[in-house]
């Protein structure tokens, strides 16, 4: 039976009290942390940084998913791994040698994401898709959580599973932006494997329920 993934995305947690939204997720169905990091050069939004990223991962007791949204992002993979992360993604468009930051965070333990902004063609990954853990597909512009889902996001996940069949490679596909029931099962449906999860589950009246029912429908 296939275990399609939920990440909630801590972006959308109430900052004044990360700890009881921490331990929220840690109670909840949700299977992952997502942790968006932010350096207002990448994208026109600075989130938090590595302190706070040390304060939560003392309290997290699910899988660790660290979203960089920052250029160079080769200057931070061992300290991101000392912190606590299991999966690092780094964007297609902030790496200037994708393949070597790949190699590096796999030599620092963790498992190698790549981002792809709503504008780039998954076609560009195709020679490195054997080296990849995990296709971020961004379906909102990376920056902000709130915003709405991308239609065009849809063929994405289509075109990047046939290219994974292609290229014979066991990558996995997380969709990221304006995730809610409305396209989940969609997602997954079309080959999505993880999903990210800001505002539909922070803002609703019982998140943990929420969590629980869209894993329910992802999985049905
Ligand atoms: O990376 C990002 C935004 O840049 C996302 O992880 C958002 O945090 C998702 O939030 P929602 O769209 O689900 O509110």
């Amino acid at each position: 039976m296939s275990n399609k993934l939920i990440a909630p995305s801590l972006l959308a947690a109430d900052f004044a009290n990360l700890q009881r939204d921490i331990e929220l997720i840690n109670d909840s169905e949700a299977d992952w942390f997502h942790i968006d990091i932010m350096d207002g050069v990448f994208v026109p939004n600075i989130s938090y940084g590595m302190p706070v990223l040390k304060a939560m991962t003392k309290h997290t007791k699910k899988f660790v998913d660290v979203h960089l949204m920052i250029v160079d992002p080769d200057r931070y993979i061992k300290e991101f791994a000392d912190l606590g992360a299991n999966m690092l993604t780094v964007h297609y468009e902030a790496c200037t040698h994708l393949h070597r930051s790949l190699q590096s965070i796999k030599q620092h333990g963790m498992q190698a994401g790549v981002a792809l902004n709503p504008h780039t063609s998954v076609e560009l990954l195709r020679d490195t898709i054997n080296d990849i853990d995990m296709v971020c597909l961004m379906s909102v512009n990376p920056g902000f959580g709130g915003q709405h889902f991308i239609e065009r996001s849809f063929d994405k996940v289509k075109q990047l599973k046939a290219l994974i069949k292609e290229e014979n490679a066991s990558t996995k596909i997380e969709v990221d932006g304006g995730v809610t029931d409305k396209n989940a099962k969609k997602l997954v449906d079309m080959g999505a494997d993880v999903l990210v999860a800001g505002s539909y589950i922070f803002k609703a009246e019982n998140p943990k329920q929420t969590i629980s029912d869209l894993k329910k429908l992802i999985n049905k």
